[in-house]
């Protein structure tokens, strides 16, 4: 009988999974594998809703964003019964490896059936916030500030024309990710975010971006503050009403939301997602040709374009910071004259 490997993706969606369930697939079968993959994120594994996947199945997906095998949160794993039924199902299906395709909270989910399930456990790193240890770039990511780019390179029409200050929001949970690469490839005047703000001094910094903002409107230029979400107490209408406030400008606010979850995925996802899918399925196959016990569950990623296979505890240790260079590069070279230090 045919070894059986599965697959779910879970957390946010992010554009590539579908790539990478591809490339899984299409690998799978190569080596004579089974292949199934479960509904909802780990929903689908606790309440058994699954489906086998074939060449057909996935057919005409990867260049499409969102996930074939849907995404959801999964309260249920967070608690012992909730882990416990997940790992009967995969003991029921006789289930040899399972990938998971998600970020750092579904990775805390394979961890957590590490210790009641005795099989393979592989997580691909699949969230556009990119917050995750052991990998340059997560799938998603790319995309996402793609999306936020064009999005923003867009507001800056308008914000020129008139002379406009807007505080555009992005996405990253808690990461600064996704604003400073969007900050810094939109030229953004302001980029606000965990790695360069301090919100306990509020008042300094809307004191300092209204030197800054009056010095731009006195050249007649548009003003765009890239601000990361969770950042801003009250969030960015509240940042807005702050700058209003003392000023007769309109600011304007522009909440970038889902829109950088979905679309077309790029090229750079779809490779690293597919790149990721093979590598998965050959590391699954090595360890089953030799036979050999399932080691701890491990994350593959890539790091300066070569594979690596880095322990989920240890990708859950340590957060991704930003880059020093970009935040430095921000601070110093970058900003609006007056928004330099905080
Ligand atoms: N501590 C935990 N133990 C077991 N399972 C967990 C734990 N934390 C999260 N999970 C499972 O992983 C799911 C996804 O986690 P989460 O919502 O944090 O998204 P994520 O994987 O971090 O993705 P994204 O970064 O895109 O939001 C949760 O709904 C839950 O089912
Ligand atoms: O779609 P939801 O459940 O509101 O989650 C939003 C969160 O998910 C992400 O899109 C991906 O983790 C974050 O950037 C964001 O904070």
């Amino acid at each position: 009988m045919a070894q059986k490997l599965a697959i779910l993706t879970s957390g946010g969606d992010a554009p590539g999974m579908n790539s990478a369930i591809r490339a899984i697939v299409l690998a799978s079968l190569n080596k004579g594998y089974q292949c199934i993959g479960f509904y909802h994120g780990y929903n689908g594994l606790i309440e058994q809703q699954f489906t086998e996947l074939d060449e057909h199945s996935v057919n005409n997906i990867t260049q499409h964003g969102g996930t074939i095998l849907k995404s959801a949160r999964c309260p249920a794993m967070l608690n012992t019964a909730g882990i416990s039924q997940a790992a009967n199902t995969l003991r029921k299906l006789h289930i040899s490896a399972l990938i998971v395709i998600g970020g750092d909270g579904s990775f805390h989910g394979l961890d957590a059936l590490s210790e009641h399930w005795q099989g393979t456990l592989i997580g691909l790193p699949g969230t556009i916030d990119n917050d995750l240890s052991g990998c340059d770039h997560t799938i998603g990511f790319s995309t996402a500030v793609n999306t936020a780019t064009r999005a923003i390179d867009k507001i800056r029409d308008t914000a020129n024309a008139f002379e406009r200050v807007f505080i555009t929001e992005v996405m990253g949970r808690h990461s600064g990710h996704i604003a400073f690469n969007t900050g810094i490839a939109t030229g953004a005047e302001s980029i606000l975010s965990f790695e360069n703000c301090d919100v306990n001094k509020q008042q300094h910094i809307v004191t300092q971006l209204l030197a800054a903002i009056t010095e731009q409107r006195n050249k007649h230029a548009s003003f765009v503050i890239v601000l990361a979400e969770n950042l801003w107490p009250g969030g960015a209408s509240s940042l807005q009403a702050q700058l209003n406030q003392h000023t007769d400008f309109n600011c304007a606010v522009c909440i970038l939301g889902h829109i950088q979850r979905g679309g077309a995925p790029s090229s750079e996802d779809r490779m690293l997602a597919t790149t990721l899918g093979v590598a998965a399925v050959e590391y699954i196959d090595e360890l089953l040709l030799a036979a050999s016990s399932s080691p701890a569950p491990i994350m593959i990623g890539q790091i300066n374009g070569q594979l690596t296979q880095t322990l989920i505890s240890d990708v859950l240790k340590c957060n991704k910071p930003v880059a020093s260079k970009w935040v430095q590069q921000y601070q110093h070279y970058l900003s609006a004259k007056s928004t330099i230090s905080n």
